[in-house]
């Protein structure tokens, strides 16, 4: 268990360095609200309300992709959660930033521009190597306290999550409280019956580490999604293929192509794939056909089918824990929505141990009208979540509990 210091230690009066995880999908250029802003706004509001001056950082995309943008909308996004106003900077630590700090006044909240628009946060490199760099040399000293809040991005090791911690009294944030109890409580529970993991989403390198690091503790995987593809793919169906512009499978196929069939290989009865699978027809509408039936690379699949999802249904009906990560199909396209809800409202009606996980998995719950209250937990990690799972310390939270 950790031991780092909390919120309560807190003493009153602070100028208060916060870094959130308010990464999030943005669509055209819009920065799509999601959960991650209303969990991160009961930190923010507990801090202004007890009279700290609040400066916040956060990150968005990663440089040369099309969601690293400016956080000005993630400021206006989060003063609607807070409930009050949280300014913006158009810089991280330049002179605009470091006057706009020094302006703030008790119960104040600022936001500093995306922290990957620095050269100094993102190479990953020791926390002591990151808390030389400038960065942190220019902020730490107008700070009395540090406070990490991003538990969903606590497993990089970048100036803002590891570097801060060495040269400020760090405390966890809320988010990071919860999330952190919350998951390292699951890797350490053990269960009598069945435990199943449904794994779909984009990254095909988490489903294998899932599997890799949980194959003694799960009973069942259930695939879907992109990684679900290349499986079903790697077993011998024309399915997972780059087709009408598509580029979510061919380069992860390439370089996990080797693992994954050693995986149907060596762990086979524990995997499940797809059956059938739902594509956009020509007058588009929602299609099904049988894997069995697929002998042709040139159609683009989106969800599981309804036979799939009918056999998903009831190995979660029969199951004492699921854990989830991972969209089972487009979901934010109500035709392709099928796989993941309907896994999801098994889970809700089962009396089962459940956990969700997965940036965007979690949004289905309430677009689809879905309570949080009937899953275990929801949390609002991808990458950290499964790395907590197969019990990976996250350096983040290491950094953080260093006397
Ligand atoms: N067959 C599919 N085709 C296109 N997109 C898909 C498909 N299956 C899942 N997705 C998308 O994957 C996205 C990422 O899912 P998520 O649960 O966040 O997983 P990850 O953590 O891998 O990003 C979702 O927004 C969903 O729309
Ligand atoms: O959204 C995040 O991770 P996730 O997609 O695994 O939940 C974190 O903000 C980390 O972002 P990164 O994977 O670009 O380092």
């Amino acid at each position: 268990m950790s031991t780092f210091k909390t919120l309560d230690d807190l003493e009153p009066g602070q100028r208060v360095l916060v870094r959130l995880d308010l990464n999030s999908p943005v669509e055209d250029g819009e920065v799509q609200d999601n959960r991650r802003f209303d969990r991160h706004a009961t930190t923010v509001r507990e801090l202004m309300e007890a009279g700290h001056r609040v400066v916040l950082m956060a990150h968005q995309g990663r440089p040369g992709d099309d969601d690293f943008v400016s956080l000005q909308q993630h400021a206006e996004i989060l003063s609607e959660h807070v409930g009050r106003d949280v300014g913006f900077v158009d810089s991280t630590y330049g002179e605009s930033a470091v006057e706009a700090i020094e302006s703030l006044s008790d119960g104040e909240a600022l936001l500093l521009e995306n922290t990957r628009m620095t050269d100094d946060e993102l190479p990953e490199e020791s926390p002591e190597e990151k808390a030389d760099t400038e960065f942190v040399g220019t902020l730490a000293p107008l700070f009395d306290a540090y406070v990490n809040d991003a538990y969903s991005a606590a497993h990089r090791s970048h100036a803002s999550l590891v570097g801060f911690p060495l040269e400020l009294p760090a405390y966890a944030g809320r988010v990071m409280e919860t999330e952190y109890e919350a998951n390292t409580a699951i890797a350490s529970r053990e269960f009598d019956g069945q435990v199943t993991m449904v794994v779909g989403g984009t990254k095909a390198t988490d489903v294998i580490d899932v599997m890799n690091n949980l194959g003694g503790k799960v009973d069942r995987f259930l695939l879907g999604g992109i990684a679900g593809e290349l499986f079903l793919r790697a077993a011998g169906h024309d399915v997972g293929y780059d087709v009408g512009g598509m580029d979510l499978f061919d380069d992860q196929w390439e370089a996990n192509h080797g693992t994954i069939e050693s995986l149907l290989e060596e762990r086979g009865d524990q995997i499940t794939l797809a059956s059938d699978l739902a594509y956009e027809d020509e007058n588009d509408e929602r299609a099904e056909v049988a894997v069995d039936d697929i002998d042709e690379k040139d159609r683009g699949y989106l969800d599981i089918g309804s036979e799939t999802v009918s056999e998903y249904d009831s190995v979660v009906r029969d199951s004492e824990a699921v854990f989830v990560k991972g969209a089972l199909g487009l979901f934010e396209d109500e035709r392709f929505s099928d796989g993941t809800v309907g896994v999801l409202e098994a889970i809700a009606e089962t009396d089962c141990f459940s956990v969700v996980g997965g940036g965007d998995t979690s949004r289905a719950i309430e677009m689809y009208g879905l309570s949080e209250d009937d899953f275990g937990h929801v949390s609002i990690a991808g990458g950290a979540y499964i790395r907590a799972l197969t019990g990976e310390p996250l350096v983040g939270v290491e950094v953080l509990s260093r006397d």
